[in-house]
């Protein structure tokens, strides 16, 4: 007997260029049985290149993916029926209605008829596509037809989900809908890999990894990682734009800005609010402090890195 790998996915130090652009840098990441891991970082941050290489599609320059300990390109059938994949452009039958679409993906994993009856009623149901069987892909809105993805995707059952950006282009509603699919998949044993470009949904992970030009810049439990970040966050309102961002930038207590709605948001390093507000009251301006963010870590850790 083969004892059972700890680890449901993993990268160990994934390289792949392509041209002249290193798309992966010894990205190394492990995802264990039964976790939600979320793979976020900006367009171009090698997301989908980490994803494709896990799921065998892509032949790597260095480094080794595993899916449940086998390499997904010698894996076999093992790793197929184990694995399943929603891509970021995901190939529905655009003229082909829902059901029409999930019926032709039960071919191609060959289901018995039963079982595909059984398990395209059940995704239907929590996709809330039920009543939406007759209509066609193309005539979905963006979140519906992600979820028909999803349930595509799924029909298989597979014990481990890969999902590209799959709340890419999707509304607010649509968005926490398809989160909430995800945490009734983990809640039943699943193993899900998912990348997004939206710092705002590492939160919602069991554990996250923040990729940045093909390599980790961070990883952990989101909570641990908000709490573990040094810079304080801060939220500029009033004074003229020009001037508060010329203040802002000769002021070294300020290590990153980016611009919030109509506002700026800085993070200050620790106990440097001080100067930064004396700086501020002469322009007309004042700082309000707010909750640190996704995006804060990721600025704070990127100009550690030297990055940014
Ligand atoms: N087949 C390819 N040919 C050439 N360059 C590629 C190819 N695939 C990816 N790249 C490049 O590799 C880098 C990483 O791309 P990747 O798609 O993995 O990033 P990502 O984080 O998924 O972002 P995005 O959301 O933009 O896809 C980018 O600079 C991209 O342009």
């Amino acid at each position: 007997m083969t004892a059972a790998p700890a680890a449901a996915l993993e990268a160990r130090g994934l390289a792949k260029r392509f041209g002249a652009t290193e798309a992966l840098r010894g990205l190394s990441f492990a995802v264990a049985p039964g976790e939600l891991y979320g793979l976020v970082g900006p367009d171009g941050a090698g997301k989908t290149t980490a994803l494709r290489a896990l799921a065998g599609l892509l032949a790597l320059d260095a480094g080794e993916a595993r899916v449940l300990g086998k390499d997904p390109r010698r894996g076999g059938a093992e790793v197929r029926e184990a694995l399943g994949l929603m891509p970021q452009q995901y190939s529905l039958y655009r003229d082909l209605t829902v059901a029409e679409n999930l019926r032709f993906f039960s071919r191609l994993y060959v289901l018995p008829r039963r079982t595909f009856e059984e398990r395209a009623a059940r995704l239907l149901a929590i996709t809330r596509l039920d009543r939406f069987t007759g209509r066609r892909a193309d005539a979905l809105s963006g979140g519906m037809y992600k979820k028909l993805a999803l349930a595509c995707a799924l029909l298989h059952e597979p014990r481990v989900l890969l999902l590209d950006e799959p709340t890419n282009g999707v509304d607010p509603v649509s968005r926490r809908e398809l989160w909430a699919l995800l945490h009734q998949f983990v809640e039943g044993g699943m193993t899900v890999l998912v990348s997004t470009p939206y710092m705002d949904e590492a939160e919602r992970c069991s554990r996250v990894g923040l990729v940045h030009a093909g390599r980790l810049l961070l990883e952990g439990a989101p909570r641990a990682l908000l709490d573990g970040l040094e810079e304080e966050a801060y939220e500029v309102a009033g004074g003229d734009r020009e001037a508060v961002e010329a203040a802002l930038a000769a002021r070294p207590e300020v290590r990153a800005a980016s611009p919030a709605g109509s506002r700026l948001r800085i993070d200050v390093a620790p106990g440097g609010a001080g100067p930064v507000q004396a700086a501020l009251a002469p322009l007309g301006a004042g700082l309000r402090r707010v909750t640190p963010a996704f995006e804060d870590l990721f600025l704070s850790r990127l100009r550690r890195e030297g990055a940014a």
